[in-house]
């Protein structure tokens, strides 16, 4: 029996690109013309124990939120299995299916286009939990006070539209929308990327009250390795659609392993200090369209040798609980 609370194991998803008329067109006229893949989550596992907050790290474009996705259903993966509480959530239906959904919520980076505007605050909050009967129409305000109480809005505001809060305040209301049907486990998606850095720092604070009242676990997606430092247990180096390392968040910014790592530690600019190194990262993150064989990350490496080249580098233990997948931790 498996204490984790999100189980992924070979968790796939790939895009296929239709073509466009153009592409047809040149495809008529006899040219050798394809329909692209995209891998943009390729084999991940991964295990996410209750109460745990595991930042998820990388580059754009390289299916962090992707993978997210299919963390809270939003996508069904091509491959694998998405275990939650030790069930498989790509084969539940009906009532279990919808009840997981419920528990697994996703935050998004942009509030505003994620808010309806035509809603006021009081139905963004309670139509979820009025619409699956966690809630009766007469508990409506006391509930939807409840909820703006617990992610610091006042409540009198809620007749408000969206457009009448400030961006601080909308990604509140996300949050409260998101909690309003009780979940246990909440995918972040850049959730803070959007806002000031002051009014960041106040949203983070609010994400960790919030594991803390209610034992919340999360998943955490972001580009931003000092709002990543600040909020994670653990953390999770994504590349080109592969996990390349996993370490508890003291071990990695003390001791990077993976060379990618490294390199995304030398660019960022960190919270605690406003020393900033600056070592850009040699190169463009290759198209996920068509990446590079062996070890994703050797075309830009520069320990890279000709085993990067053509064999693909397995996660392994480096230490108790942390892993890495490079051919230079097999000496
Ligand atoms: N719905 C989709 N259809 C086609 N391709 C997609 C779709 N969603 C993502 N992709 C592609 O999958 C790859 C991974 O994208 P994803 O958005 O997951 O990366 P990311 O790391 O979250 O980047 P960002 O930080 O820019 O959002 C990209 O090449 C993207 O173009």
């Amino acid at each position: 029996m498996t204490s984790a609370i999100m189980e992924l194991e070979a968790v796939s998803k790939r895009f296929t690109k239709k073509l466009d008329i153009a592409e047809k067109f040149a495809r008529r006229l006899g040219a050798n013309v394809q329909e692209h893949t995209v891998h943009a989550v390729d084999k991940v596992d991964m295990s996410i124990a209750p109460g745990e907050v595991v930042g998820l790290v990388g580059e754009s474009g390289c299916g962090k939120s992707t993978l997210g996705r299919c963390v809270a259903g939003v996508h069904q993966p091509s491959e694998g299995t998405i275990r939650y509480r030790g069930k498989d959530v790509t084969k539940l239906r009906g009532k279990d299916s919808l009840e997981s959904r419920l528990n697994v919520q996703m935050i998004f980076q942009d509030p505003m286009s994620s808010l309806n505007p035509r809603l006021k605050v009081s139905q963004i909050i309670s139509e979820a939990p009025l619409f699956h009967g966690l809630i009766d129409r007469n508990e409506v305000d006391e509930y939807v006070a409840m909820t703006m109480q617990r992610v610091g809005l006042d409540p009198s505001y809620h007749q408000r539209y969206p457009h009448q809060f400030s961006g601080g305040q909308r990604q509140r209301i996300g949050i409260a929308r998101a909690l309003a049907v009780k979940p246990d486990f909440i995918v972040c998606d850049e959730a803070v990327a959007a806002l000031d850095v002051s009014i960041q720092a106040q949203v983070l604070n609010l994400f960790m009250d919030l594991r803390e009242d209610l034992g919340l676990t999360y998943l955490f997606i972001s580009h931003d390795l000092g709002v990543v430092e600040h909020l994670s247990d653990r953390v999770v180096i994504m590349y080109l659609g592969r996990i390349v390392e996993t370490a508890p968040t003291d071990d990695l910014f003390r001791d990077p392993n993976h060379p990618y790592t490294q390199a995304l530690l030398a660019e960022a600019p960190r919270l605690e200090t406003d020393r900033r190194i600056y070592a850009p990262i040699k190169g463009e993150i290759p198209s996920p369209l068509h990446p590079p064989m062996g070890c994703h990350f050797h075309p830009r490496c520069p320990h890279a040798t000709e085993r990067c080249r053509t064999e693909i580098p397995k996660l392994k233990e480096i230490a108790p609980g942390r892993v890495s997948a490079c051919h230079l931790n097999d000496g």
